[in-house]
């Protein structure tokens, strides 16, 4: 029996952006169907986060398009952007816990801003994401006061507290140790079964990758920057033939992507240029 064809629920097509003279994003496309943990993979500085940050539309491209629901998003205004943001959750490093409020405070945050929710459900419904991410009675202690794999976990239960449809993560178990990233993966797999997601995750982990993905794509280098070099299930991109896929895969030191960053990158790297974050509307 042939599988149902599911819903699509972001459809990238011919993404192009240059910042400057530089082409970052080279006509990228994909879809990602409802239920799917879409990975973006690829080597340092390749467009990652970029990328990401485009989904989420905190940039603009300079082409291409982008449909979320079936809704073009690169030429909805702020407003619009902001009332779909609703329907997304963000787990993001820039997006880190605040120090000056305790854990459960933290979790809150997403509700107190975004909708008119009476306190006593607000507490009821942090109580329930921490218990989520195994975090039941560490509602009062601060950031400060807890573990790094714990304040991911806060985050997780932070960027699922509006029960999103869509989750986006970029890099949510990096600097943790392998057992830690096991317990991140599991709860990320846990919460989009249990709360019915799509994700959307960049990471670094190819271990992390291989096991939450059902659907990945790769960013290339060198020639091939900013395009996407595989695209597929896992199985397919374990079984790429493409060596610059295999080099990525196997954390291979030398290959088709040479060890040397190109000059420019080198210079941008060291001015700092990539860390440049801010949004851009
Ligand atoms: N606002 C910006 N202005 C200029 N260049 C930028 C800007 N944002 C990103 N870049 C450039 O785009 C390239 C891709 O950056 P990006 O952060 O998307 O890479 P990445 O694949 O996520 O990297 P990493 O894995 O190291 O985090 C970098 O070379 C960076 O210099």
């Amino acid at each position: 029996m042939s599988e149902t064809k599911r819903e699509t629920v972001i459809e990238v097509r011919d993404l192009v952006r240059k910042f400057g003279n530089r082409t970052v994003l080279n006509g990228i496309s994909f879809t990602v169907e409802k239920g799917d943990t879409m990975i973006i993979m690829g080597g340092s500085g390749c467009g990652k986060s970029t990328l990401l940050r485009h989904i989420i539309g905190s940039l603009r491209p300079t082409s291409g398009s982008i449909k979320i629901f079936g809704d073009e998003t690169t030429t909805m205004s702020p407003q619009e952007m902001e009332k779909l943001r609703l329907r997304f959750g963000m787990n993001f490093q820039f997006g880190a816990l605040l120090q000056s409020l305790t854990v459960g405070e933290n979790v809150a945050l997403p509700l107190i801003e975004n909708s008119k929710v009476d306190p006593a459900i607000v507490d009821l419904v942090v109580k329930m994401k921490l218990e989520l991410v195994g975090l039941t009675g560490f509602e009062n202690l601060k950031p400060a006061e807890i573990s790094g794999g714990m304040r991911k976990r806060v985050g997780l239960a932070r960027a699922v507290a509006l029960d999103p449809e869509l989750l986006f993560s970029d890099e949510p178990t990096s600097g943790l140790d392998p057992i830690m990233t096991a317990v991140i993966d599991q709860l990320t797999m846990d919460l989009t079964r249990k709360l019915h997601m799509t994700a959307v995750v960049v990471t670094h982990d190819m271990a992390s990758a291989f096991r939450i993905g059902t659907k990945m794509i790769v960013l290339g280098a060198g020639k091939r920057a900013g395009m996407v070099i595989a695209h597929g299930t896992p199985d397919d991109i374990k079984n790429s033939p493409d060596p610059e896929v295999q080099q990525f895969i196997r954390g291979e030191p030398d290959g088709p992507v040479p060890l040397k960053l190109a000059p420019e990158d080198y210079i941008d790297r060291l001015l700092g240029h990539d860390r440049d974050k801010g949004l851009s509307y």
